[in-house]
């Protein structure tokens, strides 16, 4: 279980994150939405410890950071690495020993090539294959449908679903109501850096219809097009 107690997040004199509490448990998909900017990357960075923050969060299993895969929104790669050498760093660090990559390359990636070059999706697909292959306990990904094609999102859907089966800890976050829909257990609502609202599956509309009523239609009706 991760456990998510009191977290703030300031940059400079900008609260960012507000008094966030949060548990989520093995098997369980948390969706995390909000408009760009309500802080759905800085919460993900803070949990896998790339940011410092006020607060805790806790993992009963021990060290987060030995168990946990972070795919981020726009992952980047060392210049002169190919999709094969990234995968085998992301395999050493974890003591984990793959003979044939190629068996395990799910997206149909060309590993030979240097993953500098890859395209935004295709950078996306290499991460999130890293993340796998080390066999992970948690997975917090940032926005893994964005950008990947159609085939691929399926493929990811597919996968998230093995990993609750295997009573993973998965944590995403998403614009796409649909695919939250079809992927995740619980949503949680963060608006300027406050969860405002977390429910379950049978509740997921109120969270749409919340978000759609904040204000947009006003704002396209005060551009008075003609
Ligand atoms: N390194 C940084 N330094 C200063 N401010 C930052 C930094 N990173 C993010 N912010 C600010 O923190 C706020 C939350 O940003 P964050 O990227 O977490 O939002 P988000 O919900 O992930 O947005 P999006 O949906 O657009 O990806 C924004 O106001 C942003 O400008």
């Amino acid at each position: 279980m991760i456990s998510i107690k009191s977290l703030q997040k300031y940059y400079g004199s900008h609260h960012v994150l507000k008094d966030i509490n949060l548990t989520f448990n093995p098997g369980e998909i948390h969706g995390v939405v909000g408009e760009n900017g309500a802080g759905k990357t800085t919460l993900f960075r803070s949990i896998s410890g790339i940011e410092n923050f006020n607060g805790t969060v806790e993992y009963t299993k021990g060290n987060i950071k030995n168990v946990m895969g972070f795919l981020p929104t726009d992952p980047d790669f060392l210049s002169k690495v190919t999709g094969k050498e990234y995968l085998q760093l992301l395999c050493n660090a974890r003591n984990i020993k793959v003979n044939n990559f190629a068996e395990k390359n799910i997206f149909d990636l060309p590993l030979q090539q240097y993953a500098e070059r890859y395209s935004t999706g295709m950078k996306k697909k290499l991460a999130f294959t890293g993340i796998l292959l080390q066999d992970n306990d948690i997975f917090i990904l940032d926005e893994p449908f964005n950008g990947v094609d159609i085939y691929s999102n399926t493929v990811i859907t597919e996968i998230l679903a093995k990993l609750k089966q295997l009573n993973k800890i998965i944590v995403l976050s998403s614009h796409i109501f649909s695919t939250l829909y079809e992927t995740c257990d619980y949503l949680h609502y963060l608006k300027k850096g406050s969860i405002v609202k977390s429910v379950d599956k049978t509740q997921f509309e109120s969270i749409e219809k919340e978000m759609q009523a904040s204000g947009i239609k006003v704002k396209i009706d005060n551009l008075n097009l003609k």
